[in-house]
């Protein structure tokens, strides 16, 4: 089969991830006998600084055009201050947008090879460590609410507005329990509903979904509270669904206490079509370029897209086998380097995982 990819590798250490992602997917077109083309567009930063803006419309015409998007990740302090008031993260909210991006699925698994790299002690990890997913809304929330400013009797003020509606929560929800229903069968659903008017809102219909679920356990934790049980409690944890900013923090911490933020891969998914496939962390500009960057998260990426987009199951498997072997044999990036480890770069675990593919 022939799949036609748009690539967007962004800054910081996108280009270092992509360029490794894309090896093992030559590798896996291969070996199963599948044409992956790439278009690589521009997006972010480097959208900026070759055409002005963070997010091109030729960029949203050949995403769309595409059977998928890989994304490495944007943003860097070179851009965080423009006049223009443009900056490359709103790139990335505009095509989720645009591509009806709503359901962002962070799978947060630990392998067994990288206990040691969890802060968590042995006793709350368990034998068999932790398996969550966290569900996170995409396109809606206080990142794509109304925004302003002005000046008051405190001086210059600022303000982002939270909103969710009905259906927005709704189908979140059900993707939520649709994945749960398919693993341990339990949703916890975070929101601020003792404060926030929107969560309210979020909780009442996510108990409305939950009926047609009578097979799934669901479960209500302020987001405060979820952020402590998630340290000291993660295995009580199967399925998380929330909202956009709750969402990208929490799934930044259920990342670490798998090991490190650069093994957490993620698919955004709308109601049908493309999908957009991206590590969940950003472009950590303190390692870009140096041959330093976990690539695995990205590696990860590609096999969701595998499965997700394109219905190869087995392809998937054997991506995900090669990032086990590789670990196995002791290979670590820095994030997740621990005694008696091979320390390798950025390439390095490249090639190893083609070597065990
Ligand atoms: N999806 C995206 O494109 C995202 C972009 N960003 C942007 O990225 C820039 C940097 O943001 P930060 O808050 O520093 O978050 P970050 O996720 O880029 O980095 C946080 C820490 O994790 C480390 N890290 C991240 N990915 C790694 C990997 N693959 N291997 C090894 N270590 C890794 C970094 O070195 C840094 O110490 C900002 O401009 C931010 O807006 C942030 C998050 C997501
Ligand atoms: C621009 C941000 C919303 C990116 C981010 O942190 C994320 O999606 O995880
Ligand atoms: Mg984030």
């Amino acid at each position: 089969m022939n799949y036609n990819i748009a690539v967007i590798k962004g800054d910081g250490i996108g280009p270092d991830i992509v360029d490794q992602a894309l090896l093992v997917l030559d590798q896996v077109g291969e070996k199963f006998g599948h044409t992956f083309n790439y278009t690589e567009v521009l997006a972010g930063g480097a959208a900026i600084d070759a055409v002005g803006h963070s997010l091109p419309d030729e960029t949203v015409t050949v995403c769309k055009a595409s059977d998928a998007v890989i994304l490495g990740a944007v943003g860097g302090p070179k851009w965080d201050s423009l006049t223009s008031g443009d900056r490359p993260e709103k790139a990335l909210l505009g095509l989720r947008a645009a591509l009806g991006l709503f359901a962002n699925i962070r799978p947060a698994i630990m392998y067994n090879e990288l206990r040691d790299a969890c802060p968590l002690k042995d006793r709350i990890i368990g034998e068999d460590g932790i398996d969550i997913v966290v569900v996170r809304e995409l396109t809606g929330g206080i990142y794509f609410g109304d925004r302003g400013h002005g000046f008051g009797d405190m001086g210059e003020y600022m303000y982002d507005t939270m909103k969710y509606s009905e259906k927005e929560v709704e189908r979140i929800a059900i993707r939520a329990f649709e994945i749960a229903r398919k693993r341990n069968k339990k949703v916890t659903s975070v929101d601020k509903a003792n404060v926030l008017d929107n969560s309210k809102l979020w909780r009442k219909v996510v108990e409305k979904v939950a009926l047609d679920y009578p097979d799934i356990e669901l479960n209500h934790l302020y987001v405060d509270n979820a952020a402590m049980q998630l340290v000291i409690n993660p295995k009580q944890f199967d399925v998380i669904v929330t909202g956009n900013m709750f969402g990208d923090i929490l799934s930044d911490e259920a990342s670490m206490i798998t090991g490190s933020i650069g093994m957490l891969p993620s698919a955004s998914l709308g109601e049908s079509g493309i999908g957009m496939y991206e590590p969940i962390h950003g472009s950590a500009p303190d390692i870009a370029g140096q041959d330093k960057a976990n690539p695995i998260a990205t590696v990860l990426s590609i096999a969701m897209m595998l499965r997700y987009s394109f219905n190869l199951e087995a392809e998937a498997d054997a991506v995900e086998n090669a990032v086990a072997k590789v670990l196995e044999a002791g290979n670590r990036t820095g994030d997740i380097m621990s005694d008696g480890c091979t320390l390798v770069g950025t390439k390095k675990m490249g090639a190893l995982l083609l070597e065990h593919l």
